[in-house]
């Protein structure tokens, strides 16, 4: 789908591969300049006319295993009774953002102070950072349109950036008890906001929703500027891989991208005469370096793909972060058991977000959730957190099951419990040098002693805070009552499964580290002409959902190429 200023060409200033969070910021900030030309190849199909992406309630239904998901799974994981899980990564235009369940959250500053220090590059700073996500965000009224006074503090967000977010719009019976318990239990401070850069306590969750309808890249940063004559799109196409000008040189210079539409099917060149921009995500984007001969060699070597760059870092230190669901029956019948048993219900509920944009679908799964630390665990291990400010986990309240099926009867409420500064890393390799096949995905989940101490320090804070006077009347009985370190691990083997936040499969690092696949401003150590600008790159994982840290990312990332290549 060539953009109104013709016919595909034959080569671009910029080829951005992966049309999604990242990739359609840099599509965007790019394409300001005027003389400037991008092609965005994107592997999905476009976003448009996809009601799972579109209202917000039925995120959950988007993936996993679905026409917009890559449809992965993970290698068994070891630690987790060797389930195999689903790993869900939109394949779709916008991505990850047009699929994902919409939280917006910053992470803490610590965060992004430890990638300072270990790039070397103060631009990574929290203070350096923050203009960044403020330029990416326009916070909007809720979709009820209530007074948000105490929800959120205000000055703390972007108003005239491009992806909308709000606070939930519709209320649910936990918000009450959620908030008494802030009150009644010293464990669990109120937080005014958890995206000022200390994230610690339990506030309001803000989603990536404006007037009712998820924003994604794709519906803020892509489609009121998909006109401009500079920028074309090529859907439903992958880049198989991407090519050195000059091979055989010991610095490649990237210039090609092969694109194909199956794996038997022609392979076609495109030339990028300033840079190739790899925004493939953090589970494709190393597969096609791999894919490229740009990896470890003895992985390269195994799979008979020509070496280009002996990169060992390459599809190493994959992170994410592990969530285990507890359930709870409930006296109340106002949660999402009740929806989901009467289709007359769920006729009314959708009605209502057709024609106004309001109601209960107007909302994620959650509208507060909690960040904490475990508070002996220093005395036992070195600290996990990229700080003081940093949780070691994070409590999501939600008003039914999740992600299960129905029972014919009961109402319930769900408490998950994460650990979002993990300790374990994984890795994304291949398994043939077919890029029409998914990459070995192995995040390694829980595999070191502290890793799985904070799951279930995780897992008895959620106890803790039901416990509390606000859910006396509330909690009929728990679905698990283990309670000793044995019954909890034995649950969290059974029964945890991925957030889908991988990163850190293509990180950064300082400049002459000995580790590490791109430099702090991004480009491919070792090469000229390549750039990777996704989640990939993050040297860890912020303990926060990533999202909002891509775009403030990607739009940093815009600036650098600008400045490299004079651009307006
Ligand atoms: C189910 C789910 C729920 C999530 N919930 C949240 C949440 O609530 N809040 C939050 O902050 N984060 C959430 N996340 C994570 C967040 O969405 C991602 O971290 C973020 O969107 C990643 O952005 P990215 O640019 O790195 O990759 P993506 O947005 O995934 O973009 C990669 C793009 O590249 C395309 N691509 C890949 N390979 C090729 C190829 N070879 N050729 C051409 N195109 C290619 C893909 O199709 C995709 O469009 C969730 C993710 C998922 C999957």
């Amino acid at each position: 789908t060539p953009g109104p200023g013709g016919g595909m060409q034959n080569s671009y200033d910029f080829i951005i591969v992966g049309g999604g969070t990242a990739g359609l910021v840099l599509a965007n900030r790019l394409t300001e300049d005027n003389h400037t030309s991008v092609l965005v190849i994107e592997a999905g199909n476009t976003d448009l006319g996809n009601l799972d992406i579109e209202v917000p309630f039925f995120c959950a239904q988007a993936t996993p295993f679905t026409s917009v998901d890559w449809n992965f799974t993970t290698v068994p994981q070891t630690n987790l009774n060797g389930r195999s899980l689903a790993y869900p990564r939109g394949f779709v235009l916008g991505g990850s953002s047009s699929v994902n369940f919409l939280a917006y959250t910053r992470g803490s500053e610590d965060d992004w102070d430890r990638f300072a220090s270990v790039t070397g590059d103060q631009g990574w700073s929290w203070n350096q950072i923050l203009p960044f996500f403020l330029r990416s965000e326009k916070l909007t009224p809720p979709a009820d349109g209530h007074n948000t006074t105490g929800e959120i503090i205000p000055s703390d967000h972007g108003t005239s950036g491009l992806v909308g977010d709000s606070l939930p719009g519709f209320p649910t019976p936990l918000d009450p008890m959620v908030l008494a318990t802030t009150t009644e239990d010293p464990e669990f401070p109120f937080n005014p906001d958890v995206n000022s850069g200390s994230p610690l306590g339990i506030s309001w969750a803000l989603s990536t929703i404006a007037a009712g309808v998820r924003s994604s890249s794709a519906t803020s940063y892509f489609r009121p500027f998909s006109t401009r004559p500079n920028l074309d799109l090529l859907l439903n196409t992958q880049v198989t891989r991407v090519l050195p000008s000059n091979s055989g040189s010991s610095t490649p210079q990237f210039q090609m991208v092969e694109v194909a539409q199956s794996s038997n099917g022609p392979r076609t060149q495109i030339q990028a005469n300033k840079e190739i921009i790899l925004s493939a995500g953090a589970v494709k984007t190393p597969q096609i370096l791999l894919l490229s001969g740009i990896g470890p060699a003895e992985t390269l070597n195994t799979m008979g793909i020509p070496i280009v760059l002996d990169s060992p870092s390459v599809g190493q230190n994959l992170t994410d972060q592990p969530i285990v669901a507890q359930s709870w029956s409930v006296t109340g019948n106002d949660t999402f058991e009740t929806v989901e048993r009467d289709p007359a219900i769920a006729a009314e509920e959708f009605a209502e977000w057709n024609s106004t944009r309001t109601g209960p679908l107007t909302d994620t799964l959650l509208n507060q959730f909690g960040w904490l630390r475990v508070e002996n665990l220093t005395s036992l291990f070195s600290d996990p957190a990229s700080g003081p400010n940093a949780p070691h986990f994070e409590l999501l309240f939600i008003n039914g099951l999740i992600l299960t099926a129905v029972p014919p009867t009961g109402n319930f409420l769900t408490i998950s419990s994460a650990d979002v500064s993990p300790t374990s890393r994984g890795t994304i390799t291949l398994q043939s040098s077919d890029p029409f096949d998914a990459p070995l995905i192995d995040p390694n989940f829980l595999a070191t002693d502290v890793d799985f101490f904070v799951m279930r320090e995780a897992m008895r804070s959620a106890q803790k805070f039901v416990s509390n006077a606000a859910w006396s009347n509330y909690i009929i009985a728990p679905s698990f009552n283990g309670t000793t370190d044995d019954e909890l691990d034995a649950f969290i083997r059974e029964n945890t499964i991925p957030i889908f936040h991988p990163v850190g499969s293509a990180a950064m690092s300082a400049q002459n580290a000995d580790h590490g696949v791109v430099d702090p401003d991004l480009t491919l150590k070792g090469a000229k002409g390549l750039r990777i600008v996704d989640a990939s790159v993050f040297p860890f994982i912020p303990a926060a959902h990533p999202q909002a840290g891509v775009y403030a990312l990607a739009e940093r990332a815009s600036d650098l190429i600008k400045a490299a290549w004079g651009l307006s």
